[in-house]
């Protein structure tokens, strides 16, 4: 009997320090992404030095509110565990595989570990639905010169994006249902604010063309079609602005203030992370929750991330089926800077 096909779905997402000593390091990885501060070497990296030193202080802070360590990980794990349970059928091996891009387990590891395991494909499946330059480009970039570099050779098909996969949209609506649902209970006869947000990015980067912000808003505009929900409902917003650039808003702390002092119940939806991790757990739960209450807010509540919901985790096994099914590999256009717009992203995800 021939020896069953080894498929490895190698999840990416951003990573995170699992202990204080590792948050310096870790913001160094991060600002030292050339997807991330676009300057040559050695300018980059004393750059990077220099902000992640600054910014070190902040962070730790933010790191000791969860016990020290981001969760990132063990949540990337459950997620990778969800769905190896759901794709390991007969005449074939999967193999969930994590590779982060700024911290533990690194994309290098990952590869050999790839490598070593004799994978025949892999399927390169990023935790980001929507694509940007600095999270999606970013990690694959690295991964396909890593692959290289240790000669693993098996055929690699990437997954682009999936802003409006129904499982994902579904996942996301009866999230954000259920939430409104509390919201109602709690403030009978309330309209509450609803407010999707994403993490930003400067301006200058959707200037040049990176299509997150389209991306976001599609995923925004499937929900609020499954919910039936009008545009007076609800707003998107952007979280976690870092440094001086001008990021793209509005921001989110702003619309919470805003909604706060019209004395209106608050739900906060996070719609481009898809686990809990210090974004999510102190800012938006800490942070933002505080300024809420500060402002007048009469409820806060926050819904919780799509994480290993069933609709969510089965939208991932059919863009791995897919990417299967068509065997197509990574276009040049998307990955790379040359991805401009969803529906480049789209025809590239058809094989186009
Ligand atoms: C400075 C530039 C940054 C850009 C651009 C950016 C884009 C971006 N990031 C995520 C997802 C995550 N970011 C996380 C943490 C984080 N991000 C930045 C900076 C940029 N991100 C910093 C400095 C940090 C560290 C925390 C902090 O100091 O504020 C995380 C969480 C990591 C964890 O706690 O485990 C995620 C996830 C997306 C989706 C995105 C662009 C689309
Ligand atoms: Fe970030
Ligand atoms: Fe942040």
């Amino acid at each position: 009997m021939p020896a069953p096909r080894r498929i490895a779905i190698v999840l990416f997402n951003l990573g995170g320090p699992d202990s204080l000593t590792a948050v310096q390091p870790f913001l160094f990885n991060l600002f030292n992404d050339r997807s991330i501060i676009n300057l040559p070497q050695p300018f980059r990296w004393l750059l990077a030095k220099l902000i992640s030193s600054r910014r070190t202080p902040v962070a730790s802070h933010v790191y000791q509110q969860m016990g020290g360590r981001s969760p990132i990980l063990p949540n990337t794990e459950a997620q990778a565990a969800a769905l190896e349970a759901l794709l390991t059928t007969g005449g074939i091996e999967v193999r969930c595989f994590i590779a982060m891009r700024y911290w533990h387990p690194f994309t290098e590891a990952t590869a050999r570990d790839v490598k070593a395991w004799g994978a025949d494909e892999v399927i390169l499946l990023p935790l980001y639905p929507q694509f940007s330059t600095t999270t999606t480009a970013s990690s694959l970039r690295v991964w396909h010169a890593t692959a290289r570099q240790i000669g693993l050779t098996a055929p690699q098909h990437a997954v682009c994006c999936y802003p409006d996969e129904p499982g994902f949209v579904s996942a996301l609506s009866e999230i954000t249902r259920q939430a409104m649902g509390q919201a109602q209970a709690a403030a009978p006869g309330e309209t509450p604010a609803i407010i999707f947000s994403a993490h930003g990015l400067p301006k200058k980067i959707v200037d040049a063309g990176d299509p997150y912000v389209a991306q976001v808003e599609a995923t925004v505009a499937a929900v609020a079609q499954e919910l039936a929900l009008t545009p007076a409902q609800y707003q998107i917003a952007y979280q976690s602005r870092v440094g001086p650039l001008e990021w793209v808003g509005p921001a989110t702390d702003n619309v919470i203030t805003a909604a706060a002092k019209a004395g209106k119940p608050i739900i906060v939806v996070p719609v481009a992370f898809v686990s809990e991790h210090s974004e999510t757990l102190v800012e938006l739960d800490i942070e933002y929750r505080h300024l809420a209450e500060s402002n007048g807010a009469p409820l806060y509540l926050r819904a919780p991330t799509v994480a290993t919901h069933p609709a969510f985790i089965a939208g991932l096994v059919r863009l791995v089926q897919d990417a299967l099914a068509k065997g197509q590999a990574l276009q040049p256009g998307c990955g790379r800077m040359a991805c401009k717009g969803q529906s480049q992203c789209a025809m590239t995800k058809a094989g186009a």
